[in-house]
């Protein structure tokens, strides 16, 4: 068992989920990623929020506030996809952003969905919820991003979303093994802990790797320092819904 692993799962089991060896040989750009974004990367996964999600303590109270922000965040997402098709004349590129947006939305169906019904999260709540500062930090980067900034960057700007969850989900999947049976959050963690679901990581670390080998140095420091604020942003999502924390300072509320 390592100590800096937060599930404490064993190095060689470890190695063999790592997204670096398990799917991405061979992808230095992709490497220089997550090495520069490694240590918030490995902090968020010990979070409370996901600890106490994986082993199935968590509050009903903070799921749903995630949930919640997690609707609205999506609807961005997808729309951060069709900037960047319209700017895009890449055939497969083209053909993975439109694949993007449906697996988003499916994601939204399956996941949303399933929680709304099962905790009686009701239409009206869904209709009125309030974007968070935190939220709202992290989708209007990345909607400027996509406004001003060419397709690389765009797809960056994307990457910590999908390549974080497939991460996550997968070393908690490994991590708790059997006692997923009881855990209310089940749906949430077979979602993101598969196989599959690293499709959605896999095609868009492939064309930011094939776009970077043509940037030069100064453009691709840019986005790695861009990559790691998407991680951040990542990180306080969870971090901010755990708290409950809608506005910048708590006592705002
Ligand atoms: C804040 C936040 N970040 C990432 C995801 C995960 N996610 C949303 S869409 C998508 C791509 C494939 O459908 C992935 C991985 C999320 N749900 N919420």
């Amino acid at each position: 068992m390592t100590a800096t692993d937060p599930l404490g799962i064993a190095p060689a089991e470890r190695n063999a989920i790592m997204p670096l060896t398990r799917f991405l040989p061979d992808h230095p750009f992709a490497e220089r990623l997550y090495r520069a974004a490694e240590p918030v990367w490995e902090e968020g996964l010990g979070q409370p929020f996901l600890r106490e999600l994986a082993d199935g303590t968590l509050s009903r109270e903070r799921f749903v506030f995630y949930m919640l922000q997690d609707y609205l965040y999506l609807n961005d997402y997808v729309n951060v996809h069709a900037i960047a098709f319209a700017k895009c004349d890449d055939p497969k590129i083209r053909q993975d952003l439109a694949q993007a947006i449906a697996g988003a939305s499916n994601e939204t169906d399956q996941v949303h969905d399933f929680f709304r019904d099962r905790f009686g999260i009701t239409d009206e709540q869904m209709a009125s919820a309030r974007q968070s500062a935190f939220a709202r930090s992290y989708t209007s980067n990345m909607i400027a991003i996509a406004y001003t900034k060419p397709l690389i960057d765009i797809l960056v700007a994307l990457l910590p979303c999908a390549w974080v969850y497939a991460d996550y989900g997968t070393r908690i999947a490994a991590s708790i093994g059997e006692s997923i049976e009881t855990n209310p959050y089940r749906a949430w963690i077979d979602m993101y802990g598969t196989d599959d679901f690293w499709e959605s990581a896999v095609w868009l670390i492939d064309d930011i790797e094939r776009l970077a080998a043509g940037e030069p140095e100064e453009h691709l420091q840019q986005l790695t320092e861009q990559f790691v604020v998407g991680v951040e942003h990542e990180y306080m999502f969870w971090a901010s819904a755990y708290e409950m924390q809608r506005r910048w300072r708590p006592e705002w509320h």
